[in-house]
């Protein structure tokens, strides 16, 4: 078994907002990123800016505690330009800004539509969450899917222990699996607890270090693209 290779399909429909504005236009496809801190979500965003801004009109959200670090590492490695990466500092809590309180980043992610309706309409927002703990979820008001990002250095019974994160996202990255030696993670038993907890739910073994980096993600993103467009 190719582990480093993501095991894809199938997804459920679990979109909740209309994909059409009133006017009548479809508005972005909406993904979460959400997970622990340092599990890899910038630098996955940040590579998934690379993989498809060429094909898509593309924007990113990101979600920090008290600074705008995250931004300003994507502004830094110029993987979009700077009017389509967006900061929202969510204060103490940051799974409250993407699940409880999401009207911020609401904000954010109908600004940036706005801003680019006319020229060059966005197909696609990612909403990075500030890194939390395993119980961040996104609320589906905000997002159309959520990405969960866990990596190996972590631990390898975190796909046991489930938690919403684990268990209900659309997606879930195991990240950094390049690690997996020098830290003594099974990347089998990780494989295993995951298809346990989330049934027919994908999961992407991930190391943005190896040659194929997050091509696979990118590949169900597109999917999911390709969906929402059809639907
Ligand atoms: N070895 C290895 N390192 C990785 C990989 N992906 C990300 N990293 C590194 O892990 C560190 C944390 O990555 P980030 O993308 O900042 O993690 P994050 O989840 O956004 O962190 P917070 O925003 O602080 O929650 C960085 O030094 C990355 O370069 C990977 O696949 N392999």
């Amino acid at each position: 078994m190719h582990l480093d290779h993501a095991v894809a399909q199938p997804h459920r429909h679990t979109h909740s907002a209309a994909p059409l504005r009133a006017d009548g236009t479809r508005r972005a496809l909406r993904i979460g990123l959400g997970g622990p801190v340092g599990s890899g979500k910038t630098a996955t965003v940040a590579a998934l800016c690379r993989a498809l801004r060429t094909d898509l009109s593309m924007a990113v959200v990101t979600n920090d505690i008290y600074t705008r670090e995250d931004a300003e590492f994507l502004l830094r490695e110029a993987v979009l330009p700077p009017e389509r990466i967006t900061a929202v500092e969510t204060g103490a809590c940051p799974h409250t800004a993407i699940r409880d309180d999401i009207s911020a980043n609401l904000e954010a992610v109908e600004e940036l539509e706005d801003a680019f309706r006319e020229h060059a309409p966005l197909d696609l927002i990612l909403v990075e969450s500030g890194g939390d703990n395993l119980t961040a979820t996104f609320s589906r008001g905000l997002v159309d899917a959520q990405i969960f990002v866990i990596d190996v250095a972590g631990g390898d019974d975190i796909p046991r222990k489930g938690g919403p994160g684990v268990t209900t996202a659309d997606l879930l990255i195991v990240n950094k699996t390049d690690l997996a030696p020098h830290v003594g993670s099974d990347l089998g038993r990780m494989a295993r607890d995951a298809a346990e907890q989330r049934g027919e739910l994908p999961v992407a073994f991930q190391s943005l270090r190896g040659p194929e980096g997050v091509a696979p993600v990118a590949d169900w993103v597109r999917r999911r693209i390709a969906a929402w467009t059809a639907r």
